[in-house]
Protein backbone atom coordinates (compact mmCIF):
# COMPACT_ATOMS: atom_id res chain seq x y z
CA UNK A 1 0.00 0.00 0.00
CA UNK A 2 2.94 2.42 0.86
CA UNK A 3 4.49 2.32 -2.51
CA UNK A 4 1.67 2.09 -4.40
CA UNK A 5 0.70 5.69 -2.57
CA UNK A 6 3.76 7.65 -2.57
CA UNK A 7 5.89 7.82 -5.77
CA UNK A 8 9.61 8.96 -5.35
CA UNK A 9 11.61 10.58 -8.24
CA UNK A 10 15.25 9.80 -8.53
CA UNK A 11 16.29 12.08 -5.41
CA UNK A 12 13.94 11.01 -2.89
CA UNK A 13 11.14 14.18 -3.96
CA UNK A 14 7.30 13.43 -4.35
CA UNK A 15 6.16 13.17 -8.00
CA UNK A 16 3.08 15.13 -8.24
CA UNK A 17 -0.06 14.41 -10.59
CA UNK A 18 -1.87 17.01 -11.62
CA UNK A 19 -5.47 17.34 -10.18
CA UNK A 20 -8.03 14.89 -11.95
CA UNK A 21 -11.75 14.97 -11.59
CA UNK A 22 -13.19 11.84 -11.79
CA UNK A 23 -15.53 12.10 -15.03
CA UNK A 24 -16.48 8.64 -14.79
CA UNK A 25 -16.56 5.35 -12.55
CA UNK A 26 -19.50 3.09 -13.48
CA UNK A 27 -19.01 1.18 -16.44
CA UNK A 28 -22.25 -1.09 -17.92
CA UNK A 29 -20.98 -4.37 -19.19
CA UNK A 30 -22.66 -7.15 -21.32
CA UNK A 31 -20.81 -9.85 -19.97
CA UNK A 32 -20.74 -13.39 -22.41
CA UNK A 33 -19.34 -16.14 -21.22
CA UNK A 34 -18.17 -18.57 -24.28
CA UNK A 35 -21.17 -21.57 -25.16
CA UNK A 36 -19.56 -25.55 -25.46
CA UNK A 37 -19.39 -26.77 -28.50
CA UNK A 38 -21.57 -29.56 -29.69
CA UNK A 39 -20.38 -32.76 -29.55
CA UNK A 40 -20.58 -35.90 -31.85
CA UNK A 41 -22.53 -38.53 -30.70
CA UNK A 42 -21.75 -41.27 -33.21
CA UNK A 43 -18.22 -41.27 -32.51
CA UNK A 44 -18.31 -40.61 -29.09
CA UNK A 45 -16.83 -36.62 -30.08
CA UNK A 46 -16.58 -34.20 -27.18
CA UNK A 47 -16.81 -30.27 -27.86
CA UNK A 48 -14.48 -27.44 -26.27
CA UNK A 49 -15.92 -25.77 -23.25
CA UNK A 50 -16.85 -22.14 -23.81
CA UNK A 51 -14.04 -19.11 -22.40
CA UNK A 52 -14.93 -18.08 -18.95
CA UNK A 53 -14.97 -14.01 -18.35
CA UNK A 54 -12.53 -13.11 -15.51
CA UNK A 55 -11.44 -9.68 -14.20
CA UNK A 56 -8.13 -9.09 -13.38
CA UNK A 57 -7.63 -6.06 -10.19
CA UNK A 58 -4.71 -4.08 -11.22
CA UNK A 59 -3.10 -1.33 -8.58
CA UNK A 60 -1.90 1.12 -10.89
CA UNK A 61 -4.77 1.35 -13.52
CA UNK A 62 -6.90 4.47 -14.02
CA UNK A 63 -10.33 4.66 -13.98
CA UNK A 64 -9.99 6.09 -17.39
CA UNK A 65 -7.65 3.34 -18.73
CA UNK A 66 -10.54 0.84 -18.67
CA UNK A 67 -13.20 3.56 -20.29
CA UNK A 68 -10.33 3.85 -23.26
CA UNK A 69 -10.14 0.02 -23.83
CA UNK A 70 -14.09 0.29 -25.10
CA UNK A 71 -13.59 3.66 -26.89
CA UNK A 72 -15.76 3.10 -29.99
CA UNK A 73 -16.72 -0.38 -29.09
CA UNK A 74 -19.78 -1.72 -27.59
CA UNK A 75 -19.61 -2.27 -24.08
CA UNK A 76 -19.59 -6.24 -24.14
CA UNK A 77 -17.18 -8.65 -23.02
CA UNK A 78 -17.07 -11.88 -25.47
CA UNK A 79 -15.40 -15.23 -23.98
CA UNK A 80 -15.10 -17.29 -27.33
CA UNK A 81 -17.04 -20.43 -27.68
CA UNK A 82 -15.96 -23.97 -27.71
CA UNK A 83 -15.55 -25.89 -30.86
CA UNK A 84 -17.77 -28.19 -31.76
CA UNK A 85 -16.37 -32.04 -32.55
CA UNK A 86 -16.52 -33.27 -36.08
CA UNK A 87 -15.12 -36.23 -37.52
CA UNK A 88 -11.39 -34.69 -37.99
CA UNK A 89 -11.23 -33.24 -35.03
CA UNK A 90 -13.20 -35.65 -32.33
CA UNK A 91 -12.11 -33.33 -29.33
CA UNK A 92 -13.40 -29.65 -29.66
CA UNK A 93 -10.80 -26.68 -29.13
CA UNK A 94 -12.00 -24.72 -25.47
CA UNK A 95 -12.89 -21.32 -26.22
CA UNK A 96 -10.15 -18.12 -24.76
CA UNK A 97 -11.08 -16.88 -22.00
CA UNK A 98 -11.67 -13.11 -21.60
CA UNK A 99 -9.97 -10.99 -19.24
CA UNK A 100 -10.62 -6.99 -18.32
CA UNK A 101 -7.76 -5.57 -15.81
CA UNK A 102 -9.83 -3.51 -13.39
CA UNK A 103 -8.33 -1.02 -10.99
CA UNK A 104 -7.96 -2.40 -7.86
CA UNK A 105 -10.78 -1.68 -5.11
CA UNK A 106 -13.42 -1.61 -8.01
CA UNK A 107 -16.60 -3.25 -7.42
CA UNK A 108 -18.67 -5.52 -9.44
CA UNK A 109 -22.74 -5.22 -9.07
CA UNK A 110 -25.50 -7.58 -10.87
CA UNK A 111 -26.99 -4.96 -12.98
CA UNK A 112 -30.61 -6.60 -12.71
CA UNK A 113 -30.35 -8.76 -9.22
CA UNK A 114 -28.52 -5.48 -7.97
CA UNK A 115 -26.00 -7.73 -5.80
CA UNK A 116 -22.98 -8.13 -4.89
CA UNK A 117 -21.01 -10.39 -7.73
CA UNK A 118 -17.35 -9.30 -6.22
CA UNK A 119 -14.93 -7.02 -4.55
CA UNK A 120 -11.63 -7.00 -6.54
CA UNK A 121 -9.30 -6.27 -3.79
CA UNK A 122 -6.30 -8.69 -4.31
CA UNK A 123 -4.21 -7.20 -7.27
CA UNK A 124 -3.31 -9.57 -9.88
CA UNK A 125 -5.72 -11.99 -8.73
CA UNK A 126 -8.26 -12.67 -11.23
CA UNK A 127 -11.97 -13.26 -10.35
CA UNK A 128 -14.77 -15.50 -12.07
CA UNK A 129 -17.28 -13.54 -13.40
CA UNK A 130 -19.34 -15.46 -16.15
CA UNK A 131 -18.34 -19.11 -16.27
CA UNK A 132 -18.33 -20.88 -20.34
CA UNK A 133 -20.35 -23.36 -21.17
CA UNK A 134 -19.57 -27.36 -20.83
CA UNK A 135 -18.71 -28.62 -24.17
CA UNK A 136 -21.03 -31.24 -25.44
CA UNK A 137 -20.15 -34.86 -24.19
CA UNK A 138 -22.43 -37.71 -23.02
CA UNK A 139 -23.03 -36.47 -20.03
CA UNK A 140 -25.07 -33.99 -21.47
CA UNK A 141 -25.94 -35.87 -24.64
CA UNK A 142 -23.90 -34.04 -26.52
CA UNK A 143 -25.29 -30.94 -26.51
CA UNK A 144 -23.36 -27.50 -25.69
CA UNK A 145 -24.13 -25.65 -22.90
CA UNK A 146 -24.65 -21.68 -23.31
CA UNK A 147 -22.10 -19.49 -21.36
CA UNK A 148 -23.46 -17.95 -18.34
CA UNK A 149 -24.41 -14.39 -19.48
CA UNK A 150 -25.04 -10.98 -16.94
CA UNK A 151 -24.95 -7.09 -17.39
CA UNK A 152 -22.35 -6.21 -14.60
CA UNK A 153 -21.70 -2.93 -12.94
CA UNK A 154 -18.19 -2.36 -12.33
CA UNK A 155 -17.96 0.60 -9.74
CA UNK A 156 -14.62 1.87 -9.22
CA UNK A 157 -13.57 4.01 -6.13
CA UNK A 158 -10.77 6.29 -5.54
CA UNK A 159 -8.18 4.66 -2.32
CA UNK A 160 -7.20 8.50 -1.36
CA UNK A 161 -5.18 8.68 1.55
CA UNK A 162 -7.54 11.19 3.01
CA UNK A 163 -11.06 12.17 1.99
CA UNK A 164 -13.22 15.67 2.32
CA UNK A 165 -16.36 14.99 4.24
CA UNK A 166 -18.86 17.84 4.99
CA UNK A 167 -22.40 19.72 3.79
CA UNK A 168 -22.49 21.81 0.93
CA UNK A 169 -20.29 25.13 0.90
CA UNK A 170 -18.58 24.02 4.39
CA UNK A 171 -14.98 25.27 2.66
CA UNK A 172 -13.96 21.87 1.39
CA UNK A 173 -12.58 23.22 -1.90
CA UNK A 174 -11.18 25.87 -0.51
CA UNK A 175 -9.14 23.96 2.87
CA UNK A 176 -8.11 21.86 -0.18
CA UNK A 177 -6.76 24.67 -1.98
CA UNK A 178 -5.42 26.08 1.12
CA UNK A 179 -3.30 22.73 1.58
CA UNK A 180 -2.13 22.50 -1.97
CA UNK A 181 -2.06 26.63 -3.43
CA UNK A 182 0.09 25.32 -6.18
CA UNK A 183 -3.07 23.72 -7.71
CA UNK A 184 -5.17 26.21 -9.57
CA UNK A 185 -8.22 24.06 -11.32
CA UNK A 186 -9.52 23.84 -7.88
CA UNK A 187 -13.25 25.55 -8.17
CA UNK A 188 -14.87 27.22 -5.62
CA UNK A 189 -17.87 29.77 -5.50
CA UNK A 190 -20.28 30.79 -2.87
CA UNK A 191 -23.11 28.78 -3.31
CA UNK A 192 -23.42 25.04 -2.65
CA UNK A 193 -22.76 22.42 -4.70
CA UNK A 194 -19.64 23.58 -6.40
CA UNK A 195 -18.00 20.56 -6.56
CA UNK A 196 -20.16 18.11 -9.11
CA UNK A 197 -17.54 15.35 -9.27
CA UNK A 198 -14.57 13.84 -6.72
CA UNK A 199 -11.38 14.92 -7.30
CA UNK A 200 -8.22 13.69 -6.70
CA UNK A 201 -5.29 15.87 -5.53
CA UNK A 202 -1.74 15.49 -4.08
CA UNK A 203 -0.71 17.48 -1.16
CA UNK A 204 2.38 18.22 -0.72
CA UNK A 205 4.36 17.71 2.99
CA UNK A 206 7.60 19.06 3.59
CA UNK A 207 10.08 17.61 5.31
CA UNK A 208 13.40 19.62 6.64
CA UNK A 209 16.74 18.55 6.75
CA UNK A 210 18.36 20.49 8.53
CA UNK A 211 18.73 23.89 7.04
CA UNK A 212 17.06 22.86 3.49
CA UNK A 213 13.54 22.76 3.07
CA UNK A 214 12.80 20.04 1.06
CA UNK A 215 9.22 18.57 -0.24
CA UNK A 216 9.29 14.60 0.09
CA UNK A 217 6.31 13.49 0.03
CA UNK A 218 3.09 13.65 -1.18
CA UNK A 219 -0.47 12.27 0.19
CA UNK A 220 -3.71 12.24 -1.75
CA UNK A 221 -6.87 13.60 -1.47
CA UNK A 222 -10.01 13.33 -1.98
CA UNK A 223 -12.26 16.30 -2.43
CA UNK A 224 -16.26 14.98 -2.82
CA UNK A 225 -18.95 16.98 -3.55
CA UNK A 226 -20.95 18.09 -0.32
CA UNK A 227 -23.14 15.59 1.32
CA UNK A 228 -26.66 16.18 1.99
CA UNK A 229 -28.85 14.78 5.10
CA UNK A 230 -30.60 11.76 3.26
CA UNK A 231 -27.26 10.55 1.42
CA UNK A 232 -26.82 8.04 2.48
CA UNK A 233 -30.09 6.45 0.93
CA UNK A 234 -28.85 8.03 -2.15
CA UNK A 235 -30.43 11.51 -2.09
CA UNK A 236 -28.09 14.08 -4.07
CA UNK A 237 -26.36 11.17 -5.63
CA UNK A 238 -24.88 10.29 -2.09
CA UNK A 239 -23.73 6.63 -2.64
CA UNK A 240 -21.73 7.96 -5.97
CA UNK A 241 -19.43 10.07 -3.31
CA UNK A 242 -19.62 8.28 -0.35
CA UNK A 243 -18.58 4.84 -2.06
CA UNK A 244 -15.14 6.88 -2.68
CA UNK A 245 -14.30 6.96 0.78
CA UNK A 246 -14.54 3.43 1.51
CA UNK A 247 -10.90 2.90 1.13
CA UNK A 248 -9.41 5.99 2.28
CA UNK A 249 -6.89 6.09 5.35
CA UNK A 250 -8.83 8.70 7.31
CA UNK A 251 -11.26 11.71 6.54
CA UNK A 252 -11.56 15.55 7.28
CA UNK A 253 -14.89 16.87 8.49
CA UNK A 254 -14.78 20.48 7.07
CA UNK A 255 -17.87 22.02 8.94
CA UNK A 256 -18.82 26.05 8.86
CA UNK A 257 -18.65 27.24 12.25
CA UNK A 258 -21.80 29.18 11.32
CA UNK A 259 -23.94 26.43 10.80
CA UNK A 260 -25.50 25.10 7.75
CA UNK A 261 -28.62 25.77 5.60
CA UNK A 262 -29.19 24.37 1.96
CA UNK A 263 -30.95 27.54 1.20
CA UNK A 264 -33.42 30.00 2.04
CA UNK A 265 -36.19 28.14 1.46
CA UNK A 266 -38.14 27.64 4.69
CA UNK A 267 -38.45 23.94 3.79
CA UNK A 268 -34.64 23.83 4.53
CA UNK A 269 -33.58 23.67 8.16
CA UNK A 270 -30.84 25.63 9.68
CA UNK A 271 -28.60 23.17 11.74
CA UNK A 272 -25.98 24.72 14.07
CA UNK A 273 -22.41 23.05 13.61
CA UNK A 274 -23.18 20.53 16.15
CA UNK A 275 -26.01 19.33 14.12
CA UNK A 276 -24.34 19.22 10.86
CA UNK A 277 -21.36 16.89 12.74
CA UNK A 278 -24.29 14.56 13.98
CA UNK A 279 -25.77 14.55 10.60
CA UNK A 280 -22.65 13.72 8.82
CA UNK A 281 -21.83 11.11 11.71
CA UNK A 282 -25.11 9.65 11.07
CA UNK A 283 -25.14 9.87 7.00
CA UNK A 284 -22.12 7.67 6.87
CA UNK A 285 -22.72 5.34 9.61
CA UNK A 286 -25.60 4.69 7.81
CA UNK A 287 -23.82 3.78 4.42
CA UNK A 288 -21.29 2.29 6.40
CA UNK A 289 -20.12 2.17 9.57
CA UNK A 290 -16.83 0.93 8.66
CA UNK A 291 -16.39 4.65 7.81
CA UNK A 292 -17.02 6.28 10.93
CA UNK A 293 -14.28 3.80 12.56
CA UNK A 294 -11.69 5.52 10.70
CA UNK A 295 -9.62 7.92 12.31
CA UNK A 296 -11.29 11.05 11.49
CA UNK A 297 -10.02 14.88 12.53
CA UNK A 298 -11.98 18.04 12.52
CA UNK A 299 -11.57 20.99 10.78
CA UNK A 300 -13.89 23.81 11.92
CA UNK A 301 -13.66 26.16 9.24
CA UNK A 302 -14.39 30.08 8.47
CA UNK A 303 -13.24 31.40 12.05
CA UNK A 304 -12.24 34.68 10.23
CA UNK A 305 -16.10 35.88 9.90
CA UNK A 306 -17.40 37.75 12.57
CA UNK A 307 -17.62 36.03 16.18
CA UNK A 308 -15.65 33.33 14.78
CA UNK A 309 -13.15 32.60 17.03
CA UNK A 310 -15.38 32.29 19.56
CA UNK A 311 -17.98 29.90 18.04
CA UNK A 312 -15.16 27.40 16.93
CA UNK A 313 -13.42 27.53 20.62
CA UNK A 314 -17.34 26.74 21.79
CA UNK A 315 -17.88 23.79 19.48
CA UNK A 316 -14.11 22.10 20.62
CA UNK A 317 -15.11 22.38 24.27
CA UNK A 318 -18.46 20.38 23.48
CA UNK A 319 -17.05 18.28 20.51
CA UNK A 320 -13.74 17.38 23.20
CA UNK A 321 -16.42 15.98 25.88
CA UNK A 322 -19.25 13.35 25.37
CA UNK A 323 -20.67 15.75 22.59
CA UNK A 324 -23.84 13.28 20.87
CA UNK A 325 -24.82 13.26 24.50
CA UNK A 326 -25.61 17.08 24.16
CA UNK A 327 -28.34 16.30 20.91
CA UNK A 328 -32.10 15.26 20.74
CA UNK A 329 -32.35 11.46 20.33
CA UNK A 330 -33.25 11.94 16.37
CA UNK A 331 -30.11 13.61 16.18
CA UNK A 332 -27.82 10.94 17.75
CA UNK A 333 -25.73 9.14 15.95
CA UNK A 334 -25.27 5.23 17.22
CA UNK A 335 -21.43 5.33 16.60
CA UNK A 336 -20.07 8.80 17.80
CA UNK A 337 -17.21 9.86 16.11
CA UNK A 338 -14.06 10.47 18.33
CA UNK A 339 -12.09 13.24 16.62
CA UNK A 340 -8.21 12.14 16.53
CA UNK A 341 -7.83 15.94 16.59
CA UNK A 342 -9.73 19.42 16.21
CA UNK A 343 -8.17 22.34 13.84
CA UNK A 344 -9.85 25.73 13.92
CA UNK A 345 -9.29 27.29 10.72
CA UNK A 346 -9.57 30.41 8.04
CA UNK A 347 -9.19 28.65 4.85
CA UNK A 348 -9.85 30.89 2.97
CA UNK A 349 -7.14 33.47 3.93
CA UNK A 350 -4.75 29.97 3.73
CA UNK A 351 -4.73 29.54 7.58
CA UNK A 352 -4.26 25.70 7.95
CA UNK A 353 -2.79 26.14 11.41
CA UNK A 354 -1.07 22.07 12.48
CA UNK A 355 -3.43 20.66 10.53
CA UNK A 356 -1.14 19.28 7.77
CA UNK A 357 1.30 17.94 10.70
CA UNK A 358 -1.83 15.99 12.38
CA UNK A 359 -2.78 14.18 8.85
CA UNK A 360 1.30 13.47 8.72
CA UNK A 361 1.04 12.35 12.08
CA UNK A 362 -2.02 9.74 11.73
CA UNK A 363 -0.55 8.86 8.03
CA UNK A 364 2.66 7.60 10.17
CA UNK A 365 1.06 5.84 12.48
CA UNK A 366 -1.26 3.60 9.58
CA UNK A 367 1.51 2.96 7.95
CA UNK A 368 4.53 2.59 10.43
CA UNK A 369 7.18 1.79 7.87
CA UNK A 370 6.17 4.49 5.61
CA UNK A 371 8.28 7.08 8.12
CA UNK A 372 11.31 4.53 8.28
CA UNK A 373 11.95 5.07 4.41
CA UNK A 374 13.08 8.55 5.31
CA UNK A 375 15.78 7.17 7.55
CA UNK A 376 19.31 7.30 5.52
CA UNK A 377 19.58 3.35 5.61
CA UNK A 378 17.06 3.35 2.81
CA UNK A 379 18.87 5.52 1.17
CA UNK A 380 21.58 5.40 -1.07
CA UNK A 381 24.56 7.61 -1.88
CA UNK A 382 23.17 9.16 -4.73
CA UNK A 383 20.40 10.55 -3.21
CA UNK A 384 17.85 8.00 -4.61
CA UNK A 385 15.40 5.76 -2.40
CA UNK A 386 16.05 2.17 -2.09
CA UNK A 387 12.05 0.67 -2.42
N1 LIG B 1 -14.95 33.82 5.15
C1 LIG B 1 -14.60 32.61 4.78
N2 LIG B 1 -15.17 32.08 3.69
C2 LIG B 1 -14.78 30.83 3.33
C3 LIG B 1 -13.81 30.10 4.03
N3 LIG B 1 -13.66 28.90 3.44
C4 LIG B 1 -14.49 28.90 2.38
N4 LIG B 1 -15.15 30.06 2.31
C5 LIG B 1 -16.13 30.45 1.30
O1 LIG B 1 -17.21 29.55 1.32
C6 LIG B 1 -17.72 29.37 0.01
C7 LIG B 1 -17.77 27.90 -0.31
O2 LIG B 1 -16.46 27.40 -0.38
P1 LIG B 1 -16.11 26.04 -1.16
O3 LIG B 1 -14.69 25.71 -0.86
O4 LIG B 1 -16.52 26.10 -2.57
O5 LIG B 1 -17.07 25.05 -0.36
P2 LIG B 1 -17.29 23.49 -0.61
O6 LIG B 1 -17.46 22.85 0.73
O7 LIG B 1 -16.21 22.94 -1.47
O8 LIG B 1 -18.68 23.51 -1.34
P3 LIG B 1 -19.30 22.40 -2.35
O9 LIG B 1 -18.28 22.13 -3.42
O10 LIG B 1 -20.50 23.06 -2.88
O11 LIG B 1 -19.63 21.22 -1.54
C8 LIG B 1 -16.80 30.15 -0.91
O12 LIG B 1 -17.39 31.39 -1.19
C9 LIG B 1 -15.55 30.34 -0.11
O13 LIG B 1 -14.83 31.50 -0.46
C10 LIG B 1 -13.22 30.71 5.19
O14 LIG B 1 -12.37 30.16 5.87
N5 LIG B 1 -13.66 31.96 5.48
MG1 LIG C 1 -16.24 22.08 -3.31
Amino acid sequence: MFLSRLRYTVNGAKKFGDSSVIDKDLLRLSIHAGSGGQGLPRYNGVGGDGGNVYLLPRRKMKFSQVFNSFYNKKRQLLAEHGSSSNQLTLIGKHGKHEVLQVPLGSECIDEVTRKLICRCTVPNQSILVAKGGKGGCAANEYKGQKGERLVMGLHMKLQPNMGLVGFPNAGKSTLLKALAPEKKSIKIAPYPFTTTKPQMIDVRFNEFTGEQKEDRFSLSCADLPGLIEGAAENRGKGHAFLKHLEYSDMLVFVIDVHGFQLSANLNDIFRTPLETIALLNKELEAYDRKLVKKPCVLVLNKIDLPDGEKRAEEIETVVKSEWHKKLPSHLKPIFPIHFRGIIKTSAKNGEIGSLKRLLQKIYEELHPLQSMSFDEEFEEKSGSILL
